[in-house]
């Protein structure tokens, strides 16, 4: 699903109204209804007590319509208008005129003045600001949107928490904290960031019927991603298949202590469906591999506790390497041969082989093109620098990608891909999954799917998901304390299964 800056949302809203012929706050009315139908359909006319807060742009006339459609189904609803500034828009007045005509006067909420009550049994509809924000908001309103998050009450935000800029860093603090968004049409870029996502616990994107051809012909630098969308990068297997055509990965990494990384990475190779996997690491870790994945082949290097050459007796697909496998010299020196004898398959590379890159930049020049990169957070600031905040670290990372011709993955909690101009945020994992080993899990499926024809770009796609997804299956078993690295490899025929399962039908409908 598309993320779409301000500047093309706006582009949608008034396309939209130019090609459908849409009179002044049709649009608003839609988003309105659509709020309403939310909320509605969650409180079944319950009388929990409402409370709009509208500030007096579009954000807040959606909040003065929403406050009508809920007065007319009997909620009892409170509104108020937020005095963020002495202009109002048009559609803010034709929807004020509307409550009027209902005989419901908003009280006027100012600088000076009393503030309402925001007690446990209340819902508070955030309308203060929406996309327009451009500018911090006055003191005063940043002290409303701490009383509000000081408040016991449920609040639920229009189009995003008020006091978030779309396209620049917030402050933390200078935002509502919103237990759920109502999105209009597309999620909002803060929203996966870890500094400005923290203040939106949920959202929802509610359809707001703008335009389909504008929304397929806007180019959006980021994307949400989620398993029927990568629905079409599956690569099945005929009833011919043999091991021989599934692909074969190689995995090299590994230390004395490490062994265990590999061993993760290599049965996550075989496990995302992979015919064949070769382990290359140091002397002491022929055992172990052996013993507890007799599945895959091992190849020893010289090297009792680190390994000092990369060189392969077989000729793999792709190469898996870095987990576990240490600074030692004579490693960085192994990598460095390594990549002057320019391999001629892709590469993923995780954990140490990122760090030997950070520390010899040279080498990141000798990448092979659309190279898998898998940085957790310490790991990219290694790569790309230390940044001042999330939309700095997107704008680094971005170059990055650029100047190197990499797929860059960023794990954490809505992991990103980069590759050239775009962006895709994955949908799916949990916090469960910051645990030993989970990264290791992810390098071996991303390996185990180029090996079967997946491109860079889609493996990383596709794996990142499927990892995400086999943590959610297997927390609803363990919880998200005793989940363990091993168990995302146990889990994932089961996400395999249910991400290529037929999409449920929609509400109201029967299946035929
Ligand atoms: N696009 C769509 O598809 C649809 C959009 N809809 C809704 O419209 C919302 C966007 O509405 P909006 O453009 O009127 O902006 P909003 O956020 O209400 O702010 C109002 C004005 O406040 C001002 N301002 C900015 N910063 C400020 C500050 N710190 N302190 C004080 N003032 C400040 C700034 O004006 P300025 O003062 O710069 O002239 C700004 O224009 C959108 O989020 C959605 O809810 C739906 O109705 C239907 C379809
Ligand atoms: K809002």
């Amino acid at each position: 699903m598309k993320i779409f800056s301000r500047d093309q949302i706006y582009n949608a809203d008034r396309l939209t109204i130019e090609r459908q012929g849409l009179a002044a706050g049709e649009l608003m009315e839609r988003a309105a209804e659509a709020s309403f139908n939310y909320i509605h359909s969650r409180l079944q006319g319950s009388p929990t007590p409402i409370v709009v807060l509208a500030g007096t742009g579009n954000n807040g006339g959606d909040g003065l319509a929403l406050a009508r459609h809920l007065m007319e189904h009997g909620y009892h609803v409170e509104v108020y208008m937020v005095q963020v500034r002495k202009e109002r828009s048009p559609e803010f007045l034709q929807n004020l005129e509307r409550l009027r005509e209902r005989k419901c006067w908003p009280e006027l909420l100012e600088e000076k003045g009393p503030r309402p009550e925001l007690g446990q049994q209340h819902i508070v509809v955030d309308a203060i600001f929406g996309i327009g924000l451009n500018r911090v908001p006055d003191p005063w309103i940043l002290e409303l949107f701490q009383y509000i998050n000081a408040a016991p009450s449920f609040v639920v935000s229009l189009d995003i928490a008020s006091g978030l800029f779309l396209d620049r860093h917030t402050e933390p603090g200078q935002s509502v904290e919103a237990e759920v968004v109502l999105s209009f049409q597309f999620p909002k870029l803060p929203f996966f960031l870890p500094e400005t996502g923290s203040s939106v616990h949920g959202w929802e994107v509610l359809d707001i019927g703008l335009d389909p051809a504008v929304l397929a012909e806007t180019p959006a630098e980021f994307h949400w991603i989620y398993g029927d969308l990568l629905k079409p990068a599956y690569r099945g297997r005929g009833r011919f298949a043999h091991k021989g055509q599934m692909g074969h990965a190689a995995v090299l990494g590994g230390s004395t202590g490490k062994i265990g990384a590999v061993r993760l990475a290599a049965e996550a190779v075989l496990t995302a469906g992979a015919g064949k996997v070769t382990a290359r690491t140091p002397r002491s870790g022929l055992v172990p591999l052996q013993v507890g994945l007799p599945e895959a082949m091992v190849e020893v290097d010289k090297g009792k506790d680190a390994l000092e050459s990369f060189a392969l007796s077989v000729k793999p697909q792709v190469v898996a390497l870095g987990m576990g496998m240490g600074t030692a010299a004579a490693t960085v020196q192994a990598f460095t041969t390594f990549l002057e004898e320019k391999p001629q398959m892709p590469l993923v590379i995780d954990a140490d082989g990122l760090n030997i890159l950070g520390q010899n930049r040279e080498l990141l020049d000798l990448l092979p093109p659309s190279t898998v990169l898998l940085p957790h957070p310490g790991e990219l600031k290694i790569l790309i620098g230390e940044w001042t905040d999330d939309f700095d670290k997107l704008e680094k990372a971005r170059a990055f990608v650029k100047q190197y011709d990499c797929v860059l993955v960023i794990k954490g909690a809505h992991t990103l891909t980069l590759y050239r101009e775009l962006g895709y945020f994955n949908s799916s994992g949990n916090p469960g999954m910051a645990t030993a080993g989970s990264g290791d899990v992810l390098a071996g499926i991303v390996a185990g799917l180029i090996a079967q024809g997946y491109s860079p770009l889609d493996a990383a796609l596709v794996g990142v998901f499927l990892h995400g997804l086999s943590g959610d299956l297997a927390v609803r078993d363990m919880g998200y304390e005793a989940l363990r690295a091993s168990h995302l490899i146990q889990y994932l025929g089961v996400a395999f299964r249910q991400w290529l399962q037929p999409p449920a039908p929609a509400e109201g409908q029967q299946e035929g």
